[in-house]
């Protein structure tokens, strides 16, 4: 099946006036697709957000949505609805109020507007809070409507800002289930921002990896991981080794992709267990190599049973990385 492109953005260039900004960004998010920007802070993701919104203007490129340049228009004409990280909600309205709002200023009909603040309570799973205002709910709950709010407007695409980034870490893994679910039922496209890698592999259908307002890579979770097309996207995400060797060359390598045996091996790098920690099915055991180095390895809880602290091992890697330093 030909997937249809809804947002479109080529060559943007966004800069400050002290020069930092973000640059040559090019990326098709498809209609239906969870399009992650992770990076550290600092990086430029909120940059192409605000962007999008039409919170900021871009200084040269530009932004398409169905086809249509959007980058001269207003936040309020463009058809793309944020949600912020602080849930900016108006405290002085009832959360009927706070949804109702913005399909008032459409000039839905009144009664459409109550079957449409019912449906967008339902989706959020907040039926029955109509009466109350912001202050007397949760963060997450806060966050939920401020959902709603935006999913309301029927954007064309959903723009999320660090969404869950002030909830505790409970409420956030659940609310990450809630978006993933609404994301699917509605097959809503979402641009949507984190810093937090694992946020993004469990969110997203692609990722944009971002470092000093370039884009390092693009990809599935899985070739993100699989692939790191840099050493910064090697280093960024999951667990990465980095080991110089003696000839000066260097190798990369995932903790559970190193192989642990006792004693010396012939042809194999040896080093000393250094620690281990049991951290549940799996146990954490770091080596001591050449030069110092700490290779930090995940193994099975039955081998590390075998291993004692300043033994002499041997590691093996099922699958290395080269980079460029
Ligand atoms: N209004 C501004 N004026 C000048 N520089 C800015 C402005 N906003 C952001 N910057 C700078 O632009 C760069 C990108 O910022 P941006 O907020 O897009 O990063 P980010 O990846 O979203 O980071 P964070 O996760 O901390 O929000 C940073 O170096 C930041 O200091």
């Amino acid at each position: 099946m030909e997937r249809k492109v809804k947002l479109q953005i080529t060559g943007m260039e966004k800069k400050y006036k002290n020069g930092d900004g973000v640059e040559n960004i090019n990326i098709d998010v498809y209609e239906g697709e969870f399009v992650t920007m992770l990076g550290p802070s600092g990086c430029g993701k909120s940059t192409i957000l605000r962007t999008l919104g039409g919170f900021l203007d871009i200084d040269k490129g530009d932004i398409l949505i169905d086809g249509e340049s959007v980058k001269d228009l207003p936040p309020e004409k463009r058809p793309t609805a944020m949600v912020f990280q602080s849930y900016n909600l108006w405290p002085h309205m009832t959360v009927y109020e706070n949804l109702a709002f913005g399909l008032e200023i459409k000039k839905v009909p009144k009664n459409e507007i109550k079957s449409e603040v019912e449906r967008g309570l339902k989706l959020v799973n907040m039926t029955g809070y109509e009466k109350k205002y912001p202050g007397q709910l949760s963060g997450g709950q806060q966050q939920r409507i401020a959902i709603a709010r935006a999913l309301l407007l029927k954007p064309s695409v959903l723009l999320l800002d660090e969404p869950f980034s002030a909830l505790d870490a409970k409420i956030r893994a659940q609310m990450r289930e809630e978006l993933k679910r609404i994301q699917e039922e509605l097959n809503i496209t979402v641009v949507f921002v984190t810093h937090d890698q694992e946020e993004a592999m469990a969110l997203s259908h692609r990722i944009v990896v971002m470092n000093k307002g370039f884009i390092e890579q693009i990809g599935t979770p899985t070739e993100i991981y699989d692939h790191p097309a840099t050493r910064f996207v090697a280093s960024f995400i999951g667990e990465m080794n980095f080991l110089t060797k003696q000839d000066g060359s260097s190798v990369a390598v995932r903790p559970e992709d190193v192989t642990i045996t006792r004693g010396e091996v012939q042809g194999q790098l040896s080093g000393d267990v250094r620690t281990i920690m049991v951290l549940g099915h799996f146990v954490e055991v770091n080596v001591e190599v050449e030069n110092r180095q700490v290779i930090k390895t995940y193994v099975a809880r039955n081998v590390a049973d075998q291993l004692h602290m300043k033994d002499r091992v041997s590691l093996s890697f099922a699958k290395t990385f080269q980079y460029c330093a």
